[in-house]
């Protein structure tokens, strides 16, 4: 492409993201439709990158720091840019928002640059950012992603995508505390018992299996983690409560959301006024309001605008 040709500015609208799905630790994770948009403008000259408005400036650092890498990896010249991010994504409430901003910023450079990387090529510059491709696979690609790194350098090698039926529901409650990953992965232990890790196992392959099966009967209380929901659901008061509250009230499943604070309830299409209810009532019993949300899967991941 001539540099002649390449747009000065740019919008991405990026899906937010379940991650993990119980036992699936830093592996499995799901699209949701539900959206933030990133905007890039390149700059007249220089390389400073700049928030375009107040409220952009929380991502400064993050934008920053993707945008090194996305420079690195692309092998193209820096060049500086402005960005905002609009949209409905909560961030810190485990529905994926870092990875929205960090997936419009390295799909937006792509664009402005012209480096043409290809989507997986981008996975694997943000599951270097990230540390893990779990929100990486399911924001860029869409869908229910089983995302697999390289044991010993941790390099993201490959997904296996699902598109997910909208017969499925995701019923999110979100409770009004923030939860910044980074301080819910610093609660996790440094050993797992043995059969701990036997029993998550068990429960996260039979979850993928099912999903990607539609073998939706069997999906009833499939979620069963040991790994992490253990050390961060007691940090949300009454968050365990609020997922059996929702599967007592129709839901076939559920778990944290990502790092949390959110909680997800998985149903049937139809049940999704009752568990919402049910979910609303347990965080309203410790006086803690939330908001919840229906949502089904997105399968299409970023698009630019
Ligand atoms: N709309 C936004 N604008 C700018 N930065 C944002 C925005 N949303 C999130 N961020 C950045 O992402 C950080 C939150 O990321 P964090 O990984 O802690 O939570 P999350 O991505 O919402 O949850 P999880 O990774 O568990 O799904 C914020 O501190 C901020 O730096
Ligand atoms: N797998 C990650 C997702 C959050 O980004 C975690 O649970 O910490």
């Amino acid at each position: 492409m001539s540099q002649l040709s390449l747009p000065d500015s740019v919008t991405l609208r990026v899906p937010g993201s379940t991650s993990n799905c119980g036992a699936g630790f830093d592996t499995l994770g799901l699209a949701l439709q539900i959206y933030n948009r990133v905007t890039l403008k390149r700059a007249g000259s220089g390389s400073e990158i700049t928030a375009s408005r107040e409220e952009d400036a929380r991502g400064q650092k993050m934008v920053e720091t993707t945008a090194k890498a996305f420079f690195a990896a692309a092998e193209v010249e820096r060049f500086g840019f402005s960005f905002e991010v609009n949209g409905e994504v909560p961030p810190a409430r485990g529905l994926g928002s870092s990875m929205t901003v960090i997936g419009g910023v390295l799909a937006g450079l792509n664009e402005l640059s012209g480096a043409r990387l290809s989507r997986h090529q981008l996975v694997e510059i943000a599951n270097e950012l990230e540390g893990h491709p779990d929100n990486a696979s399911a924001a860029i690609l869409g869908g229910f992603c089983v995302a697999r790194c390289d044991p010993k350098t941790n390099r993201y090698l490959g997904v296996v995508r699902v598109p997910i039926s909208d017969e499925l529901v995701f019923v999110v409650a979100s409770p009004s505390v923030e939860m910044l990953t980074k301080e819910s992965r610093g609660v996790l232990p440094e050993r797992l018992s043995y059969f701990d890790a036997v029993k998550s196992i068990n429960s996260a392959a039979f979850f993928a299996a099912a999903l990607a099966t539609k073998d939706y009967a069997q999906l009833r209380y499939a979620v069963c983690d040991f790994m992490h929901e253990p050390y961060r659901l007691p940090r949300i008061p009454n968050g365990r409560m609020a997922i059996d509250a929702g599967i007592v009230a129709g839901a076939l499943t559920g778990w944290l959301s990502g790092s949390g604070s959110s909680v997800l309830c998985l149903a049937m299409r139809g049940s999704e006024a009752a568990v919402g209810q049910a979910m609303r009532s347990a965080f309203a019993e410790v006086k803690i309001a939330c908001e919840v949300r229906t949502l089904i899967a997105d399968n299409d991941g970023l698009k630019v605008e």
